[in-house]
């Protein structure tokens, strides 16, 4: 049963979560709370159910069975892995469809580099371009909750690098909670005041970031993290490759 949390010091609050596919429990009692414009990564083997923690979140596990009681805030954004703008609209009407605001959607596409492409349509733009309208399209709903399923994932480096610069300047400026789900633990680390790592159908590591900005690969205690939850994810760290489990 998902509800909208009510006060905003909490933006997610998941108690006893189980998610079932037929005989398969992938989320087994899982209990997590985000406090307001808290930045998470979410970390996990493959299969290991973190998608299906975002789905849930997001109202979108029909398929799954379960039980547990989700809290979420009232404006909730979803962003994936490919941008998902409909074709057949203009990158702008693409931004502020359901909401018609025409001048938010303007700033929301300056605000992601996207000034003067607002009539252009989705074909038209690259792939990290089209993200960048993704990312235009959540905010402008100035959600209280983003829940992002490795939105970088089919990027080039350079294009992912100036997505991480992007995403925490909007962060910054926004404070959404944020849950990112991501293989890419370079990316959480980078990113995130809070990294957990889904083992057993349950929050296995849950590790605060505490780095000062800039951060960079090359701080010892970024090496730190970075070793700590490689291993969580039964990774040995071999000190010189981006190991994506
Ligand atoms: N609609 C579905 N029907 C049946 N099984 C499903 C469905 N969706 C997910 N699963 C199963 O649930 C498990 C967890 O899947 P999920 O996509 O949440 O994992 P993940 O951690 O996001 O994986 P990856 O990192 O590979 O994307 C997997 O074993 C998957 O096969």
């Amino acid at each position: 049963m998902a509800a909208d949390v009510g006060q905003l010091t909490t933006a997610v609050e998941v108690r006893d979560l189980v998610r079932r596919f037929g005989e398969r429990t992938v989320l087994d009692h899982l209990d997590l709370t985000i406090p307001a414009g808290q930045f998470v990564a979410l970390l996990g083997r493959s299969g290991s159910g973190k998608s299906t923690l975002l789905r849930a979140l997001a109202g979108l596990d029909h398929r799954a069975d379960g039980s547990g009681d989700l809290r979420v805030p009232h404006q909730v954004s979803v962003a994936f892995q490919d941008a998902r703008l409909l074709p057949w609209l203009r990158v702008l009407d693409n931004v502020i469809l359901g909401l018609d605001d025409e001048r938010r959607g303007r700033e929301a596409l300056a605000e992601v580099g996207l000034a003067g492409r607002e009539r252009a349509w989705p074909g038209q733009l690259s792939g990290g371009e089209a993200q960048r309208a993704a990312l235009a399209r959540s905010l402008v709903w100035e959600p209280q909750l983003l829940l992002a399923d490795e939105p970088f994932g089919a990027l080039d480096a350079l294009t992912r690098i100036r997505m991480h610069d992007l995403l925490r300047e909007l962060c910054a400026r926004h404070r959404p909670a944020v849950l990112l789900v991501t293989h890419d633990v370079d990316e959480a680390v980078l990113l995130a005041d809070r990294v957990l790592v889904l083992t057993d159908g349950r929050v296995g590591v849950d590790l605060a970031i505490e780095l000062d900005a800039p951060r960079s690969h090359g701080d010892p205690r970024f090496i730190t993290y970075r070793e700590r939850l490689l291993r969580a994810l039964g990774v040995h760290p071999d000190g010189g490759t981006r190991a994506r489990p």
